[in-house]
């Protein structure tokens, strides 16, 4: 069952054509791992579902909702889809804890104890049971996106996205990020992950889409499309990547 949609999509900045006439489908459970050259559309893409952007023309619809909806509905996508920025973007005067269950209070309206109790269990997934009454200041950038990622669980989302979530990251800290990425796949979240991990894509990823210049031009599973890119674009740009 489909749960995100992209019917014909096109998103413009003034004059520049940012997603050309975009048709996606995703389902549930599918771990979707989006690449492609820079400027391609793939924060944009991302950015759509949760209605971050608003789209030009066509229709996207999430979890049954459309974003074209009124506010309440859009505000409703945006509890579905959770996501996960490069930068973390961690409210810097909360601790990890407040962070975690700031969204449950404000969102679904819970007390604070029972907020924080689910914040403390959140904290325990991503491995930082110990790490609650820590400030992100006080924290590395690995631990702080796994902060973050339980911050974006915490409001039940359905779908998970991810923008270059280990690209602000030193090469010893990716792996804890990616480690509790894979677990959350494991537990059956649908993700969609903007990266240049090939190894996670690899391993984790069901699916693997190349963008270029706003359309998808390879879809596919990424087993195969890693081992035989015969798209030569594709090709050229995974030799980049590694
Ligand atoms: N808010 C904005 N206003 C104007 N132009 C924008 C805006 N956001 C993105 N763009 C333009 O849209 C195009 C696609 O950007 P986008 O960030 O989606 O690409 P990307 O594939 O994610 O690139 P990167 O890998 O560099 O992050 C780029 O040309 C970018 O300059």
């Amino acid at each position: 069952m489909s749960i995100v949609e992209f019917r014909n999509v096109t998103k413009t900045f003034g004059p520049v054509v940012v997603l050309r006439e975009v048709d996606l489908n995703i389902d549930k459970g599918e771990v979707v791992v989006l690449i492609g050259p820079s400027g391609s559309g793939k924060s944009t893409l991302l950015r759509c579902i949760n209605a971050l952007e608003e789209i030009n023309g066509g229709d996207l619809v999430v979890d049954n909702i459309s974003v074209k909806a009124g506010r309440s509905q859009v505000r409703l996508i945006r509890q579905e889809a959770g996501m996960v920025f490069q930068q973390f973007n961690l409210f810097p005067q909360m601790t990890a804890l407040e962070n975690v269950a700031f969204g449950p209070r404000r969102v679904r309206g819970i007390s604070r104890a029972e907020a924080e109790e689910q914040a403390r269990a959140l904290l325990a997934k991503v491995g930082l049971a110990e790490r609650g009454h820590h400030y992100p200041a006080e924290l590395s950038g690995g631990q702080q996106q796994r902060v973050a990622i339980a911050r974006a669980l915490a409001v039940k989302p359905k779908l998970m996205l991810f923008d270059e979530p280990t690209s602000a990251l030193d090469p010893e800290l990716r792996h804890e990020v990616l480690r509790v990425m894979q677990a959350l796949a494991e537990e059956g979240m649908t993700m969609i992950v903007v990266t240049h991990e090939m190894a996670f894509a690899r391993q984790v990823g069901t699916r693997l889409i190349f963008m270029e210049d706003g359309k998808i031009s390879v879809d596919g599973k990424p087993a195969d499309l890693l081992a035989n890119p015969e798209n030569p674009r594709l090709r050229e740009f995974l030799q980049h990547v590694h």
